[in-house]
């Protein structure tokens, strides 16, 4: 799908740009995560990438390491052009592997599969000081992190050996005419020490990268990226939530356009306490946004009667969500007389990682997102603001547009929020205790100063009763659950732990159990992820 970015500037024209070539490893993404650390900003694009498609000169290209062996029938190729495009080059493990055999060296499958830690020796090379650039600064035995079960038996013709181990005796090689390089570890991952050192090298020292890629800058470029977009008259509507993205990608729209930007909260009736007007508050009157909130709660909870399956309320709150937010855009558009070209979305880079694949753009397309339903009906142009960003550059560009900490540092929340936190029938009676318990809970945790280390918590409501005494009297009342978990990706997650925070979660139960009426109990779940997920459905 081609988007309105194709007539503009796109980033990768604003910045100098290292190219990623993905042939598929699981580490592709943390290249790219290094990079930006460094302040150089990248791309990750499928290795199914034909250098003459490309929109932009990148200063240099890394190919990654990939499941496949360079001689399988089906190994993943690379593009031979990206050999001309006259810029220095780095292949890491299947890149190094791939680079050899195209350019006339080979490669063979290792007696044993290496996979750990090595000790590297590199070795100087007076007569070429530019391939000595690689591992400028670092000297001696250098710990290396390998993963592999190939390896290079003969370097290709050009190449020298620059670095070896025990067991790999070309474990780093470079061209003595052109500016290839490769090596057989892994410098993305922490395991290996210099790592980030060796990534400094190449993209700074060597592709003579600018580290102009900070969100400071991008702030500005993005506003003027958005004005030329949308144009000197053209209308933006979004969905915002009082999550981060979507408040980030609020603000930057507002900074470009002011109130031609139109945002709608959607109350679904299963939002946190006092949720709506708090956002509103916040949004609206704090910073400037033209937002509505569309009061929906009763056609939510309506639909939800009766339904006890998670994946059926998700569809059904999903689907919903649509129905109303169509609804508010079309009115919003009869008043700005069918003004309205743009909707904006707050895609984040691991989303458009996550939808393309090495094998190239038909293999697997995710539909990632809720409101991505729209577009074919509404005819709306898609326009989003952080689809380069990852979550943590998202947080530093809300702080730089002045967010509250408070919003900037949101823990996550789901789109149908408590309905899937009320296991059993949502009703807007089980939906006030779980959100009062929420309350309580998300209150002493920010109040007790764990709610920044802790990635999510919150409080959900078991469909069950237990017993209890109170005041002398047996009770018979509900189980709130707590959860409370530490993430990086939200992909795998550790339960929180520690006495201090066990302290406080008694403190937390006593409070639930005394001011929650229908709950005589609460419980703490231990589980982490896998195998069970961060919500309970
Ligand atoms: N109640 C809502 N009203 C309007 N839009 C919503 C609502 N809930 C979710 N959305 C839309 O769905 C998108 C996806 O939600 P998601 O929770 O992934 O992101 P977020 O809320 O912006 O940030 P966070 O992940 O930090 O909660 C939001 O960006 C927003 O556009
Ligand atoms: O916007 C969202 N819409 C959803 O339908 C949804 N389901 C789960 N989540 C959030 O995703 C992260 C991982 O959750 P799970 O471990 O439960 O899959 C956690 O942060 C969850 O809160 C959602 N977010
Ligand atoms: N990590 C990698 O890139 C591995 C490449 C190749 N599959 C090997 O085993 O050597
Ligand atoms: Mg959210």
């Amino acid at each position: 799908m081609s988007t309105t970015q194709d007539k503009v500037t796109q980033v990768n024209q604003l910045y100098d740009t290292v190219l990623i070539l993905d042939f598929g490893s699981q580490y592709s993404h943390l290249i790219t995560r290094r990079i930006r650390e460094l302040g150089v900003y990248c791309e990750l694009l499928p290795c199914t990438q034909k250098m003459a498609d490309l929109h932009f000169k990148p200063k240099g290209i890394i190919l990654s390491g990939s499941p496949y062996s360079v001689y399988d029938k089906d190994a993943p190729r690379v593009d031979p052009a990206v050999f001309d495009a006259g810029v220095p080059i780095l292949g890491i493990c299947y890149g190094l592997q791939e680079m050899t055999t195209y350019m006339g060296g080979s490669v063979i499958a290792c007696d044993h599969r290496e996979y750990g830690h090595a000790m590297l020796s590199v070795a100087k090379h007076p007569d070429h000081p530019f391939i000595d650039k690689l591992f400028e600064g670092l000297s001696g035995d250098i710990q290396v992190w390998m993963s592999h079960g190939d390896q290079v038996s003969a370097a290709a013709p050009g190449f020298t050996v620059i670095a070896n181990t025990r067991t790999a005796p070309y474990a780093a090689v470079a061209h003595t005419e052109k500016p290839f390089f490769g090596i057989q570890f892994h410098p993305e991952v922490t395991h290996t020490v210099d790592g980030q050192a060796l990534l400094k090298n190449f993209v700074i020292s060597i592709c003579e990268c600018a580290t102009s890629w900070s969100m400071d800058s991008f702030v500005d470029k993005e506003i003027e990226r958005i004005r030329n977009i949308v144009g000197p008259t053209g209308r933006v509507v979004g969905a915002v939530s009082g999550g981060v993205d979507s408040s980030v990608a609020a603000k930057l729209m507002h900074e470009a356009i002011g109130d031609r930007f139109h945002a709608i909260l959607v109350d679904n009736g299963v939002m946190r306490l006092n949720e709506c007007e708090n956002v509103k508050k916040m949004l609206g009157e704090k910073m400037g946004i033209n937002i509505k909130v569309s009061d929906a709660a009763d056609l939510f909870l309506g639909r939800l009667k009766g339904v006890t399956d998670p994946e059926r309320k998700r569809k059904i709150i999903g689907n919903t969500f649509i129905e109303v937010f169509e609804a508010e855009a079309a009115l919003i558009d009869k008043e700005c007389g069918g003004n309205i070209e743009y909707l904006l979305q707050g895609t984040l880079y691991p989303d458009v990682i996550e939808s393309i694949s090495f094998k190239g753009p038909s293999a697997t397309i995710k539909t990632h997102h809720n409101v991505g339903g729209l577009l074919e009906d509404m005819k709306l142009k898609l326009i989003e603001p952080l689809r380069e960003l990852f979550k943590d550059e998202v947080r530093a560009l809300g702080k730089i547009l002045g967010l509250d900490d408070e919003l900037v540092w949101r823990h996550p929340f789901p789109g149908p929020g408590i309905a899937i936190r009320v296991l059993g029938e949502v009703t807007k009676e089980q939906v006030e205790i779980a959100r009062l318990a929420d309350n309580i809970y998300i209150e002493e945790i920010k109040k007790n100063g764990f709610y920044r280390q802790i990635s999510q918590a919150y409080a959900a409501l078991l469909p069950v009763k237990a017993v209890g005494v109170m005041g002398d009297k047996r009770t018979y009342e509900q189980v709130i659950a707590l959860r409370a978990v530490e993430t990086k990706d939200f992909m795998t997650a550790d339960i929180c732990s520690g006495a201090e925070w066990f302290m406080c979660l008694k403190r937390i139960s006593s409070r639930i159990i005394n001011e929650v009426k229908g709950v005589n109990r609460v419980v703490y779940d231990i589980s982490s992820k896998p195998p069970a997920t961060i919500e309970w459905e």
